[in-house]
C-alpha cells in the first residue's frame, strides 16, 4: 500500500478532530493544541486538523495520527484565508503534513486569482502530496475533483457569501457530494452531536471533522450559558 492510501485508510470511517485556536481566542497556544490533541486521540480520533506551523510541529510531539494542516492567514482584499497563497501551501509542505487543505472556493484569492488557475501547477510540483479541497457548494467540490484534489471538504458551506445562513451540518450538500464524487467526501463544519455525526456517516462520508463541539471550550460554555437565559 503506498502512503497516500495509508493516509486514507487510516481516516476511513472514522472521527477527525480539529483543534484550533486563533490568536484572538483564550486557548491560542501549541502547547494546548499538543495537549488537545493529545486528549482527542486517547478519546478516539484518528486524525487531526490543524492550524499553523506552530501548532502542527507540537501536535506531531503528542500524536502519532495523519494530520489535516491549514494555514489560517487573512490578506487585505479578500476573503479566502485557508491556506490561501503558494506561501502557506509551500510552509505546510515542509512541515511535512499528510493532507494539505486549502480553500477551494471560487472566490479570488490574495494574489487575483482563482482556484483553477492556481490548482494545476500547485498540483504539478507537489506531485505526491495529498490535497483536500475546503468547498461551500457542490459546484465548488466538483470542479475541485476534476483539478485533481484528493479530497473534498464540506468546510466552507456557510462561511461564505453566497452560502450564509445554511443550516449546518449542510446535509444536502453532503449528500449530493456522497452520491456523485468518486473521491472521498469529508463532513465538516457544524457538527455538534454525536447524532449529528452518526447521521453524515450514514449518509456515506468518507469521514468527518468535528472541531468546536469537542476543542472550543468558550463556545461550548455558550451553548450551555444561552440554554438557561429567561
Ligand atoms: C470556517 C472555518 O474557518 N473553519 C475552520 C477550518 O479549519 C475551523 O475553524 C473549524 O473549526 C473546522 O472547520 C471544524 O468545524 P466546526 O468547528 O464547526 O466543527
Amino acid at each position: 500500500m503506498n502512503t497516500k492510501d495509508k493516509v486514507f485508510e487510516q481516516i476511513k470511517r472514522k472521527l477527525i478532530v480539529s483543534c484550533q485556536a486563533l490568536p484572538d481566542e483564550p486557548l491560542h497556544c501549541p502547547l494546548i493544541m499538543g495537549k488537545m490533541a493529545y486528549a482527542a486521540m486517547l478519546g478516539g480520533a484518528s486524525g487531526i486538523r490543524a492550524n499553523s506551523v506552530e501548532d502542527i510541529k507540537e501536535i506531531k510531539k503528542k500524536v502519532n495520527l495523519p494530520i489535516i494542516g491549514i494555514i489560517k492567514r487573512v490578506y487585505e482584499g479578500s476573503d479566502v484565508f485557508i491556506t490561501p497563497t503558494l506561501k502557506e501551501i509551500e510552509l505546510l509542505y515542509n512541515e511535512g503534513v499528510d493532507i494539505i487543505a486549502l480553500d477551494a472556493t471560487k472566490r479570488i484569492r490574495p494574489d487575483g486569482k482563482t482556484i483553477s488557475e492556481i490548482f494545476p501547477a500547485i498540483r504539478e510540483r507537489y506531485k505526491d502530496q495529498l490535497f483536500m479541497a475546503d468547498c461551500s457548494t457542490y459546484e465548488e467540490a466538483q470542479e475541485a475533483y476534476e483539478l485533481g484534489f484528493d479530497c473534498v471538504g464540506t468546510t466552507l458551506s456557510g462561511y461564505t457569501d453566497y452560502t450564509k445562513g445554511k443550516e449546518l451540518p449542510d446535509l444536502d450538500l453532503i449528500e449530493r457530494l456522497v452520491k456523485n464524487l468518486p473521491i472521498p467526501v469529508i463532513a465538516e463544519g457544524g457538527i455538534w452531536t454525536p447524532e449529528e455525526l452518526k447521521c453524515v456517516f450514514d449518509l456515506g462520508v468518507y469521514t468527518a471533522v468535528v472541531g468546536t463541539a469537542i476543542t472550543r471550550p468558550m463556545e461550548i460554555t455558550k451553548r450551555f450559558a444561552n440554554a438557561i437565559i429567561s
